[in-house]
């Protein structure tokens, strides 16, 4: 091999080296873009995961005469706004006790917040950490203060009772109902007690609220205070929430409206771009 052969096949590993190290840096750059448009992507599309999976579900009382869910079939998306509306009789509340875990299925399958709950296990445990209710059952304890009455979910935690006062006194303030916090549930208006329902509902920082006609025996303008409390605490603190109700007015505020009949799903209505600008009339 001559001189001149031997200049060309060093420069033509040189330009191999170079083309190598180009072709690195053009891959590099490449992986960088793509993560970094994944990662836009994936920002401006944060995919949902579901909080609530039913497939199937049914329940049936006095032996089987009647039928309160026949066959319900629901996802929820985690931080979803969901009503449930139907003529008395449908199954709407045997469905919320369903979802938290109070009573249960004759059969299907029912996850909530990553709990089967059809397995009939960790129920306590659920009920405790994953949900709020805010149902007529469920009511303030008459004996005790206000905050005291905020303070009863967090017992299950591990606050001491410094920080259970603190965090219940800014659950009230939430709702307005801060300067009530020593008194008595019994002196409070229908309304009122409403709102401190509402507080105790966040205590245990729950996944899901689960209400039931939140707004039934309330006036319109109180109606609206309770309502734009729970809109609020649904879109600042991106809880999951299913509310029960039979006014379609009142439904129609929620992401979803769910219409059940017989027990089954009627019908489903997305609301969700309609609501992202709404304001609750007085
Ligand atoms: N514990 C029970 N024992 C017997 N039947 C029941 C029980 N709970 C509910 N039912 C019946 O199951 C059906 C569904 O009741 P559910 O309470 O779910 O209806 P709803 O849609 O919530 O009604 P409403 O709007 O009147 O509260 C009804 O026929 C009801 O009478």
């Amino acid at each position: 091999m001559g001189n001149n052969d031997l200049t060309e096949t060093n420069e033509i590993k040189n330009i191999d080296e170079n083309n190598k190290n180009n072709n690195k840096d053009i891959n590099k750059k490449l992986v960088k873009d793509n993560n970094k448009y994944i990662n836009e992507n994936n920002e401006n599309n944060i995919v949902k995961e579901n909080i609530v999976e039913i497939k199937g579900l049914e329940k049936s009382y006095e032996k089987g005469n009647i039928k309160a869910l026949n066959g319900i079939d629901l996802d929820i998306k985690e931080g979803e706004f969901v009503s449930i509306i139907g003529p008395s009789g449908s199954g709407k509340s045997t469905l919320l006790n369903m979802l938290g875990a109070l009573d249960v299925a004759d059969s299907g399958t029912i996850n909530v917040a990553g709990y089967d709950l059809s397995k009939n296990k960790k129920l306590d445990e659920f009920r405790s950490k994953k949900i709020g209710f805010i149902f007529q059952l469920h009511n303030l304890i008459p004996n005790i203060s206000v905050v005291e009455n905020v303070e009863i979910p967090m017992f299950e935690g591990k606050l001491s009772s410094k920080d259970r006062r603190t965090l219940a006194l800014k659950l009230l303030d939430s709702v307005g109902l801060k300067d009530k916090a020593k008194i008595k549930p019994t002196k409070l208006s229908g309304g009122e007690r409403q709102r401190v329902a509402i507080a105790r509902a966040l205590a245990n920082d729950p996944s899901i609220i689960l209400a039931d006609e939140p707004t039934g025996s309330l006036d319109s303008r109180t109606s609206k205070k309770i309502l734009d409390q729970l809109n609020k605490m649904h879109k600042e603190k991106n809880v999951t929430l299913i509310m029960v109700t039979h006014d379609m007015n009142v439904a129609k505020l929620a992401d979803r409206v769910i219409e059940v009949l017989d027990g089954k799903i009627l019908k489903s209505t997305d609301n969700s771009l309609l609501n992202d600008n709404i304001t609750i009339e007085g």
